[in-house]
């Protein structure tokens, strides 16, 4: 039976670089919270021992596609721990919403969906722990997408503390170009000294995102998105971009706001939410068992 699960996206709310580990990667400080708007997956559990990618996503190769990825990575794993049910597969499909690399995690997130649809439909059990501990060899930001709870991160992602900041409206926008994550790490001139603070005093302080700066001045297009967003309510980056997300009490201002839009600016309104959406389906599921 096909069963549809969805993959949210996340913003962060805001985003401190606070230092460059020896490895290469940067420690944060960052607080996530989901989108009641993302993409969707249409999984189906089958048993000829496959995994099969019924939509192809454009410029991603099904081998490095993260549905595929995270598909085959519980299999390996539950096969290990003998809870694989013989000839376990699955055909799945995705209504992709989310622009890739944009700073919302829909990579990410597909891979988390995967994770945790598969291992209710497969009835493999493994624990969540499990599961976030595979999604990080996948991405930094699968873990919490695992969770499904808004929450503050620390390291470069992985420990996660719960949090329930308000659930805002956004006016998410993107400008129409492609920004880099390795290249934003990479940069000369990233901030990445921001003080080492608790997690009451970042709530205090007013929010913003290292990033953005030296995100703003390699891409015109970027600056002048946060630019016209700011002159109607406060803006910022979401992770290394591109895009930007303006932050109102009501869903009607911030669709006010986007029927405003310039023509050059392609964007949604959806709301803040600290349960993730896939949690929400993952407990409908098990109320129908
Ligand atoms: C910084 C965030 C915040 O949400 O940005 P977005 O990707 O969402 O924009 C993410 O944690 C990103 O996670 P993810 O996109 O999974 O990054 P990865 O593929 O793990 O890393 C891509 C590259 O970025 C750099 N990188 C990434 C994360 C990190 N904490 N420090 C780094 O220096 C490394 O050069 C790494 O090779
Ligand atoms: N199912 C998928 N959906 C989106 N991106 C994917 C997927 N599988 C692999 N990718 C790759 O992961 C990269 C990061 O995607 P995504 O998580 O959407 O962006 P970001 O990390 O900036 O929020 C994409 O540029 C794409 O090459």
């Amino acid at each position: 039976m096909m069963t549809t699960w969805p993959a949210p996206a996340k913003l962060n709310l805001f985003l401190y670089i606070t230092g460059r580990r020896p490895d290469g990667y940067h420690n944060l400080q960052t607080l996530f919270q989901f989108l009641d708007y993302g993409d969707s997956l249409h999984i189906t559990p089958r048993s000829h021992g496959e995994i099969r990618l019924l939509t192809p996503v454009p410029g991603v190769a099904d081998e490095n596609n993260l549905i595929v990825r995270a598909a085959r990575l519980l299999m390996r794993a539950a096969d290990e721990r003998g809870v694989l049910p013989p000839q376990a597969g699955a055909d799945i499909a995705v209504d992709k919403r989310l622009p890739m690399g944009g700073g919302l995690g829909g990579g990410s997130s597909n891979a988390a969906t995967v994770l945790v649809a598969l291992n209710h439909l497969w009835g493999t059990g493994l624990e969540t722990d499990t599961l976030c501990a595979l999604g990080l060899t996948l991405g930094a930001d699968v873990p919490v997408f695992v969770r499904g709870h808004a929450a503050f991160a620390e390291g470069v992602g992985e420990a996660l503390q719960p949090a329930s900041p308000p659930e805002k409206w956004y006016l998410v926008a993107h400008p129409g170009v492609a920004v880099s994550t390795p290249q934003v790490f990479g940069d000369a001139e990233l901030t990445r000294n921001s003080p080492v603070r608790s997690f009451d005093a970042l709530l205090q302080a007013p929010f913003s995102n290292d990033c953005e700066s030296v995100v703003r001045k390699r891409f015109r297009e970027v600056d002048a998105l946060v630019s016209w967003l700011l002159e109607y309510a406060p803006s910022r980056l979401t992770g290394t971009g591109a895009c930007v997300f303006a932050e109102f009490d009501t869903e009607s201002a911030a669709r006010q706001v986007l029927e405003l839009a310039p023509n050059w600016m392609q964007g949604f309104v959806a709301q803040g939410v600290n349960l993730s959406p896939l949690h929400r389906s993952l407990s409908g599921h098990l109320a129908s068992m």
